[in-house]
């Protein structure tokens, strides 16, 4: 097993430390509080339709349920965009460069359809709190708040000064949010040593023959393209049509595209690390492919094409979302239009996918609309000096000592962290959850859920990560424990 340690605290300068040890009462109070949160519907439907009663209402919410957060002399509290909350917390040395907690305030949409439960009840079952949010975020949002409250009454003084971001719109682009929060903090001179968000978790069952979880802490994240697709043609009576009208046309085309897959770009990037530093959990005779990629890669790289997921890391995908043409069953369509939603590998740009996809589709007639785009986040560092990845990593195996392997991922979503490229470098997406393929479903679907023991673990590791981030750092060699 390869551990880098690559963090030495100087002991005597720290405060003693803060055990992660919470009271029967406070443990029910955490779970209580999160299926509050989850009460109450902050659901963003689209770009122009966000639920600003539930949101104002989740302001009131987080400041009844963490009276002392709001009421520490070193904590200041502001709205920013309406209803997104910035905290600064000031430390007590200036000197240590301050970092940054990221979580989300708003979900996206749960019809009733398909729940065990009702999305929005909060309730438990089985050691279950069921709701929309319990895992996409209100889970980060209020483990971070709590953790920050349990401190605090314990008298913690933080040394390193950190900020908490909590932003309203995330699935909906975060632009009134983490994007004013970080203009903000641009314009007052901040610049931070890293920030931490959700989008990747300790995943358990993803990969075939990989037994055991690992973490994956993502260091990269997925761009993207909206793309809309627009054919129009002579509109006509239905009893004497042309030999092609719009919507054959562009059905013709979207299917290309969906036939055609970007190409698999596997051999670069994050995942290339991550799978050496996972070779060796795998059983014989895979542990022997991964660890010899100079003759297997071509291998490996169709093997992830295999499953969905892993497809995801290996290429920049293409969606197919939404379709839309005709009004009445006997008029011709003078116009039809189709979106597709690409998620770009890290090792693409957004000009060379709409190269790739004109060429593809190859019809003039097929005109193309970029709605939005960006392009894949850059990487930040992961190596031993790396200060985010490094606290993240220590905490991960303090708190989970059963996890071997941390390696750096990229995260196939878009996140509200990459509205922060201006403030940082150290963008590390991380979730301290097990996540298996079922409950990955339910993120945006059905049924999603977070056991009792997993929140009351999330809060413990942000406790300790916080209390982490105060140590004075060196870099220390790499270690290898055989
Ligand atoms: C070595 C092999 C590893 C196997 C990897 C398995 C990966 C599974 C991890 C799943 C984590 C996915 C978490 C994604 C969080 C994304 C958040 C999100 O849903 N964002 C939305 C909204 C959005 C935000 C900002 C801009 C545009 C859209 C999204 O659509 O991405
Ligand atoms: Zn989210
Ligand atoms: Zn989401």
């Amino acid at each position: 097993v390869s551990r880098s340690k690559g963090l030495r605290g100087t002991e005597s300068q720290r405060e003693p430390r803060i055990p992660s040890q919470f009271s029967q009462e406070q443990r029910i109070a955490m779970k209580e509080a999160l299926k509050g949160a989850i009460q109450i519907p902050t659901v963003s439907f689209s770009p122009k339709e966000l639920n600003t009663t539930a949101l104002a209402e989740f302001g009131e919410y987080i400041r009844k349920v963490f009276p002392t957060v709001f009421h520490t002399s070193f904590i200041r509290h502001e709205v920013v965009g309406n209803y997104s909350h910035l905290f600064t917390i000031k430390g007590s040395d200036p000197s240590m460069q301050p970092y940054m907690l990221l979580a989300h305030i708003d979900v996206v949409p749960a019809p009733d359809k398909g729940w065990d439960v009702p999305p929005f009840s909060g309730l438990e079952r089985d050691g279950f709190i069921y709701g929309r949010g319990t895992l996409d975020n209100k889970n980060s949002l209020m483990a971070i708040l709590q953790a920050l409250e349990l401190l605090l009454i314990r008298n913690y003084i933080p040394r390193r000064s950190f900020f908490i971001a909590l932003g309203h719109d995330e699935e909906i682009s975060g632009i009134n949010g983490a994007q004013k929060i970080s203009a903000l903090l641009q314009a007052r001179g901040v610049q931070l040593a890293f920030v931490v968000d959700e989008g990747s978790f300790i995943l358990d069952g993803f990969i075939p023959y990989l037994k055991k979880p690992f973490a994956m802490v993502s260091v990269s994240e997925k761009g993207a393209i909206n793309l809309m697709l627009q054919v129009n043609t002579t509109t006509g009576h239905s009893s004497a049509p042309p030999k092609e009208t719009s919507i054959g046309i562009l059905a013709a085309a979207v299917s290309r595209l969906e036939q055609t897959p970007m190409p698999n770009m596997f051999g670069s990037g994050p995942l290339m690390t991550a799978v050496e530093q996972l070779a060796n959990e795998f059983p014989f005779p895979t542990n022997i492919v991964l660890n010899n990629l100079w003759l297997f890669r071509p291998l490996v790289s169709r093997l992830m094409e295999r499953n969905y997921i892993t497809n995801s890391l290996v290429r920049t995908t293409t969606a197919l979302t939404m379709f839309n043409a005709g009004v009445k069953v006997n008029v011709i369509p003078a116009v039809a239009e189709a979106i597709i939603n690409f998620r770009l590998h890290p090792a693409q740009t957004v000009q060379e996918v709409l190269k790739l996809a004109k060429d593809i589709v190859a019809d003039d007639r097929v005109q193309f609309h970029v709605l939005d785009a960006f392009d894949p986040l850059p990487i930040s560092p992961s190596d031993d000096q790396a200060l985010g990845y490094q606290l993240l990593r220590q905490t991960i195996h303090s708190v989970f000592p059963e996890v071997n392997i941390v390696a750096p991922g990229t995260c196939i979503g878009n996140t509200d962290s990459r509205h922060y490229l201006n403030l940082t470098t150290g963008i590390y997406r991380f979730n301290p959850i097990y996540l298996q393929p079922q409950d990955f479903s339910s993120i945006h679907g059905i049924n999603e859920k977070i056991s009792v023991q997993a929140y009351e673990t999330q809060v413990k590791f942000i406790f300790e990560f916080i209390q982490n981030g105060d140590t004075d750092v060196e870099p220390v060699p790499h270690l290898h424990e055989l």
